[in-house]
């Protein structure tokens, strides 16, 4: 099995023809793709990388910005532990709409919440996240090379912060920033699962079922979800699976 430390999944919105795909293309492949053909419901690329001297496997799921593709986009979101949320600087439309992609997210993310903490027998390390909050969520205006840019850094920034998001401005085309993205995203993520960190002695108490056997689960949540929970979400949900070696779940019930 691969040896990595964490699994993070990554998910990109925003209006058709900003550019998700070549963004992915970009970080995974290292390419900037000619004739980029519209995205079709959802794509996803995987990338290891190293940050701090650990392994990080991060699953980009690159969403269709079409609208009529939305039903199945939406069901993307709740399950990310990041979201970029990206807007063309040389197009106003789509800078426009990041008000409605927000609320669209905040009313998809905030469905069913469940937590559960996932281990290993030995060192059972683990990290419990709230669904309804993204633990990374970035504003990122593309496509920095071109010169008819429409929205100045300053206001996409201002965007960013006054609802409390990271921001940063890319090019695919000319490999700018797009690096960088991903890594303080990684970056972001673990200092965030590492201070989620729980001792051991706090999760006593729950009822443990082995998993050894169904280690294929990794990263499958939504499939952890039905299968571990009964059907009875509430409170929070994990999403980490940090080891590759899967021995054991707990479901605590709230
Ligand atoms: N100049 C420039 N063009 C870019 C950049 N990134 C993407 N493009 C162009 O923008 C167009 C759309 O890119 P895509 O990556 O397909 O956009 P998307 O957001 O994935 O679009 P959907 O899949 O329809 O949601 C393509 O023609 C790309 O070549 C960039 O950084 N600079």
């Amino acid at each position: 099995m691969e040896d990595y430390k964490f699994l993070f999944k990554v998910v990109l919105v925003g209006n058709a023809g900003v550019g998700k795909t070549c963004l992915v293309r970009r970080f995974t492949q290292g390419l900037f793709p000619p004739g980029q053909g519209a995205t079709i419901g959802v794509d996803f690329m995987i990338k290891t990388v190293e940050v701090e001297g650990e392994k990080i496997k991060l699953q980009i799921w690159d969403t269709a910005g079409q609208e009529r593709f939305r039903s199945i986009t939406q069901s993307y979101y709740r399950s990310a532990h990041a979201l970029i949320l990206v807007y063309d600087i040389s197009c106003q439309p789509t800078f426009d709409c990041l008000p409605d992609w927000l609320r669209e997210i905040q009313e998809y993310a905030n469905s069913k919440v469940l937590k559960i903490l996932v281990g290993t027998a030995d060192t059972f390390e683990t990290m419990i996240l709230e669904r309804n909050k993204f633990l990374c969520f970035v504003i990122q205006g593309n496509k920095t090379d071109r010169d008819d840019r429409e929205i100045p850094s300053a206001i996409g920034e201002d965007f960013a912060k006054q609802n409390g998001m990271y921001f940063l401005e890319t090019s695919a085309k000319e490999a700018d920033n797009v690096e960088r993205l991903f890594y303080e995203i990684a970056a972001e993520l673990i200092e965030q699962a590492r201070s989620k960190e729980m001792p051991r002695s706090e999760t006593s108490g729950g009822g443990i079922s082995n998993l050894a056997n169904k280690s294929n689960y990794l990263g499958q949540n939504e499939e952890l979800d039905e299968r571990y929970c009964d059907g009875q979400p509430s409170g929070k949900w994990m999403m980490f699976i940090p080891k590759t070696e899967l021995d054991a779940i707990m479901v605590l019930s709230l």
